[in-house]
């Protein structure tokens, strides 16, 4: 096999004898062959993928395109194509792949290399590790509730968004690397400005972008200040991951940490080892703080957000867990980690609020293997598969009335006679949001404390204008203005806000 392979080649060399022209000419055919097999490659593929598509409702499959276009179309179309069933949808690409350009490892990550970032990166969510959070989480939140009180005297109306994001990101600073950033008062930091620009390319603009015009997106003004961003971002971690290493040499040194200040990610990260003895490289370390900084924030702020629009539009419910949580605090104004398994009432509605809103609409997944349902549908491998979570939590057939908000359906009693997978704001199996835990902390936190001082109403006359990007908004923001009857501000801890959302 060898002499011939060799013989061969001696040939071909032969014909070649040094001609440039025939070289170019080898080289062209080569590419030529190259290209059709590849494109017969394709064809073959897409037509498979076709045939097995046609057995599943949805919207006309584009030949090359699949349904791109669809989802990627902005705001309005967008949320039309989400409030269409079918509930589970096909397109030729994942968006989160566009991720990949800033990198966010977990997320990201395939295969083994996925199984071991996971594996080291679980303890950092290990309940011993998160329960200091709760009291930086409660005095980022305090900050908050203090800027809303002295804003609602002085401006008209306050959007609600914007102030939570940052209450958010200030919690994820102190718990991912212990940063005091004061983002929530000092907006002109250019670091936050940074990791601002991230947040919203991310969420605006490189969600929509096909891989056709990525390269343009590069050279684009906006690609090159989402790159600058991006360098900022990575040169702040670098320093900190620097600094912390000198202090920092091994899991022995965790325990002597713990008794000093609390254990933040980065402490977790720089001590994962797997069996083998193997480590994150530093590139991964700051990955990894991407990951959680620009997964933890946006997420939870559209939780904490749609559910105090669904209290404001359920008075009822709003008061129910208020009078709970009053009863849990006596006079306390801060909240502990043994309060939080105690606050049943205010978990369902979070919890339902979640199931009408979830703050990511929609996962993908790409097949490694083919899959044959129950019913006898297949679908190759290698196809990507859009999750409809929206849709799926709006299903009539898991859930009775799905548009009424009730959240007596999260009692342990009526939760159990539910499929899993019918409530999965948090994804579901291997590749669940590994922040769950977290998340979950922060939304009980910051809801319970805003309900102690503030008493949220809604104008019935506006209504949200949902846009499912990355992470669901309101289009025009969540606004508070200012209360109309002011003298009750005076009365009791209870201030009134109102909510609008334009
Ligand atoms: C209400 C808040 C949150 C929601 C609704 C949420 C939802 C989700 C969902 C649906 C996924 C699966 C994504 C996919 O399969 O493509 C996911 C993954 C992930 N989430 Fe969250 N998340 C939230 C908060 C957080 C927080 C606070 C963190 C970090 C501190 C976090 C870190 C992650 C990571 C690292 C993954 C990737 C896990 C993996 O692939 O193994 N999330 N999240």
């Amino acid at each position: 096999m060898t002499s011939v392979v060799v013989r061969l080649i001696t040939a071909i060399w032969c014909w070649l004898k040094k001609d440039v022209f025939r070289i170019v000419y080898l080289l062209t055919v080569l590419c030529l062959t190259y290209m059709v097999l590849k494109a017969i490659k394709l064809y073959q593929w897409r037509r498979k993928l076709n045939k097995a598509l046609q057995s599943f409702p949805g919207p006309p499959v584009h030949w090359l395109f699949g349904n791109v276009h669809e989802v990627r179309l902005k705001n309005q179309k967008q949320l039309s194509c989400i409030e269409r069933p079918p509930a589970l949808w096909l397109e030729q690409r994942s968006g989160s792949q566009d991720l990949l350009r800033y990198n966010p490892r977990l997320l990201t990550l395939q295969g083994p290399k996925w199984f071991q970032h996971r594996k080291l990166l679980t303890p950092g969510f290990h309940y011993g590790v998160l329960k200091p959070y709760v009291s930086l989480i409660t005095k980022s939140t305090q900050v908050m509730l203090d800027k809303w009180e002295h804003l609602i005297t002085q401006e008209k109306s306050v959007e609600l968004f914007g102030h939570v994001s940052l209450m958010t990101l200030d919690s994820i600073l102190k718990c991912a690397f212990s940063h005091e950033s004061n983002c929530q008062m000092d907006r002109s930091n250019s670091y936050i400005k940074s990791v601002y620009e991230i947040t919203y390319q991310i969420n605006y603009r490189i969600w929509y972008l096909p891989y056709q015009i990525d390269f343009i997106y590069w050279l684009s003004r906006d690609g090159r200040r989402f790159q600058k961003a991006c360098e900022m971002v990575h040169l702040q971690t670098d320093k900190v991951i620097k600094e912390r290493k000198k202090s920092l040499k091994d899991e022995r040194e965790l325990e002597k940490i713990q008794k000093k200040r609390h254990l933040d990610f980065l402490d977790i990260l720089l001590c994962a080892k797997d069996e083998k003895g193997d480590g994150l490289s530093d590139e991964d370390i700051r990955a990894e703080v991407d990951t959680f900084m620009f997964g933890g924030h946006d997420t939870t702020a559209s939780g904490i957000c749609w559910t105090l629009y669904c209290l404001a539009m359920y008075p009822e419910h709003q008061q129910k867990c208020r009078e709970e949580i009053r009863e849990l605090l006596g006079d306390r104004e801060t909240i502990q980690w043994d309060d939080l398994g105690k606050m049943p009432n205010t978990t369902m509605c979070i919890k339902e609020s979640m199931r009408i809103f979830p703050p990511v609409p929609f996962v993908g997944r790409q097949l490694s293997k083919p899959i044959t349902f129950h019913d006898g549908r297949y679908l190759p491998e290698g196809t990507l598969v859009g999750i409809n979570i929206y849709l799926i939590h709006r299903d009539p057939s898991l859930w009775k009335d799905p548009e009424v908000f009730d959240p007596m359906r999260f009692s342990p009693e009526n939760s159990s006679k539910r499929h899993s997978h019918a409530f999965m704001p948090f994804s579901a199996g291997a590749r669940n949001c590994i922040g769950q835990q977290f998340a979950m902390i922060e939304m009980k936190v910051a809801i319970a404390l805003s309900l102690l001082r503030f008493e949220f109403s809604l104008n019935p006359a506006k209504i949200p204008r949902k846009i499912p990007q990355m992470v669901l908004q309101s289009k025009n923001g969540i606004h508070i203005p200012r209360p109309f009857e002011p003298e009750r501000l005076l009365v009791g801890p209870v201030k009134d806000i109102y909510i609008y959302l334009f």
